[in-house]
Order: structure tokens, then sequence, then C-alpha cells
């Protein structure tokens, strides 16, 4: 049995973060000063679990991703001054991608950048959006257009919260498992072929194997590329068209991105790059897992969609595309490519 907390480092180039696997929420003044602390939760959070919470201030959002945008980072603001928040003052996110992201984003840029550190309670919190410091919002319904690289000074990846996850944010979770899978481990990916239920049921042993190895891999490649210059790209996988769903649906975001997954696999094969045998079991893990393979827009409006995503560059976007399971590349592909590669 699995007990022990583990501890995975990640290094920043202007500061390192330190993620507890395995800690709990109740630990949490053994990591922030003991005074001038703020904590940015949502309303879901804080009505579970506002007794293990420091007696700090608080910040409540509504729940869901509509609220990463520019106005609620305002109100934040404003409630810090208000409570006399100053340069020597620590931001704690305690809450799932979008709680960490505003607070991330509201502690980099308050006073010109303030510590902070999370307290990660969904899994695909702490399998992905609170590990490697991108803090990002929205704009115009465009993911995380404005946003910054820091890292926080600690992610806790409390696993114990998860009970009380509904279910199609466990699945959502699961979503960036399988994906971090298919960047670098075939093994894992084989893994979860054969323990997606004990997954699904929230089995502990299996669910710390998995935020361990997702935290691992994700971890392994940020000190390698925080920045996003070559490696980091893998990350996002399925993300491109995953995005383009996402704005138009409004549909969470780990299924936006399983809906990618199976799309990506569907062009790599059309690429001559993954078997139809390999492109299979990709979309049959997803089905598995409660995921959602595909959608009703169209291939028209998600390529317009696309066509806003940060990855652009002039006329190429970065494309990241699977070699097989445990293997993807990225290339930079024309856009009059890309459009006849998915329209045609
Ligand atoms: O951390 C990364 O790098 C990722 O790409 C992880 C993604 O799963 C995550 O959704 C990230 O926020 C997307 O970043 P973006 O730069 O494409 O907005
Ligand atoms: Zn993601």
């Amino acid at each position: 049995m699995r007990t022990a907390m583990k501890t995975i480092e990640v290094k920043g180039e202007k500061s390192n973060s330190s993620i507890f696997i395995g800690e709990s929420l109740l630990k949490l003044l053994n990591y922030t000063p003991v005074e001038n602390v703020f904590i940015v939760t949502d309303s879901n959070v804080e009505q579970l679990y506002q007794s293990h919470f420091p007696k700090f201030p608080v910040f409540v959002l509504k729940p869901g991703e509509a609220q990463k945008n520019l106005s609620n980072a305002e109100a934040i603001y404003q409630w810090l001054l208000d409570n006399g928040a100053d340069r020597s003052s620590f931001i704690v996110g305690i809450g799932g991608g979008v709680v960490c992201d505003m607070a991330g984003f509201i502690a980099s840029t308050y006073m010109r950048g303030v510590r902070f550190g999370f307290v990660s309670s969904t899994l695909l919190s702490q399998v992905d959006a609170s590990i490697g410091g991108k803090n990002g919002l929205d704009l115009d319904n465009y993911k995380n257009v404005i946003g910054t690289f820091n890292q926080p000074e600690f992610v806790i990846c409390d696993t114990a919260l998860l009970v009380t996850l509904p279910i199609t944010e466990l699945r959502c979770g699961l979503a960036e498992v399988v994906k971090h899978t298919l960047i670098s481990d075939r093994k894992m990916f084989e893994f979860l072929e054969q323990n997606y239920s004990r997954a699904l049921s929230l089995e502990k042993e299996v669910i710390d194997l998995l935020v361990e190895h997702s935290v691992e891999t994700k971890a392994g490649i940020v000190n390698r590329d925080e920045k996003e210059k070559g490696e980091r790209r893998k990350l996002n996988l399925g993300h491109t068209w995953g995005h383009a769903i996402e704005k138009i649906t409004g549909i969470p975001h780990g299924e936006a991105v399983s809906i990618g997954i199976a799309f990506t696999a569907w062009l790599s094969e059309k690429r001559g790059l993954l078997s139809s045998t390999e492109r299979d079991r990709i979309i049959a893990l997803l089905h598995l897992l409660g995921l959602p393979t595909s959608s009703d827009v169209s291939r028209e409006a998600a390529m317009e969609a696309l066509l806003h995503d940060k990855k652009k560059e002039g006329t190429k976007m970065h494309f990241v595309l699977m070699e097989g399971i445990g293997n993807v590349t990225v290339e930079a592909i024309s856009i009059e490519e890309l459009k006849r590669s998915i329209l045609e």
C-alpha cells in the first residue's frame, strides 16, 4: 500500500516549485507564513472544505471556466487592496484549474508579484493545471490568452479531496492523464487500459500512481523547457483542436481535450504517422473512461476558431501529432496545409 507523501520538484528560471502528492489541506499552515495570507477559492470548495482552511481572509469565486476573466481579476485586486495586502503578502489558491490559474495570475501581477502557492482539489488540476507555472485568463472565450509563466512555491495535491469530485470532473482529469501517457509512456497507457475501472472508482493506490506519474512526466518536461520554446509544446497534445471545440461549445476542458486527442489520432493516421490499430485503441480507452471523442461542431467552424489560437505564429501553427502510443512529434504546419488536411 502506498501511503507516504511524495515530493516532486519543478525548477523554473525565476523560482522553483515543490509538488507534494498525498499531503493534506489540513497541513497548509506548514507551508505558508503565519499571517498576511490571502486565500482564493470557489463556492464549491468553500462549501465542502472551508472548515479545513486556516483563518485567513477568503475571496470566493463562482465555479466554472467562465469566471477566469479580467473582471474577476479586477475584483480580486480590489479586495486585496481593501484588505491591506502588500508586497509581503502570500496568496493561496485552493481549488481546481480555474482557481489556481486566477490565483497564480493575480499573485504574479499584484504589486508586480507576490509569493503564492496552491492546494489543488480536482484531478485535472493535480495532474496538470496546477503544475508547471502557467497562469492564465481567458478573453472572448479564447483560452489563456492573457497570462504569465511563474512557478507557485508549493502545490499540495490532496488526493483525499477527490472523494467529493463529481464523476464528470474525474473523467476530465483522466483525459489529461491519458494525454501524458500518449506523450511518453506506452506502459502507463497499457496500465490504464487494464485499470480504468479502478481509476474511475477512485481506488487510492491507482489514483496516487496516476497523479504521481502525470506530475513526474510534466515536471520533467517543464524542467527542460519552462517557457514552451520546444519540448513543452508536446503538453498541448489534443489542445489546439480541443480549445477550438471548448470555445464554441463551452464543454468542460477535459472533455474538449478528449475530443482533441481523438481528432489528433485521426489526423496522425491520415498523415501516415499512426496505425489504425493504435488509433482505435486510443479512442477505445477514452470511451472506457466515459469521455467524448467527437462533437457536433463542424470542421469549418472549429478551423475558424483554431485560427485565433495563440499557438498560431504567422502562417504556421505548431501541431502535436502522434507517432505511436507513447511518442509524439511537434510539427509546424502551414495553415493552408492544415486546412487541406482537415477539410478535404
Ligand atoms: O502546461 C502546459 O504547457 C500545457 O499545455 C498543459 C495543458 O493541459 C493546459 O490546459 C494548459 O493550460 C494549456 O496551455 P495553453 O498555453 O495552450 O493555454
Ligand atoms: Zn489541458
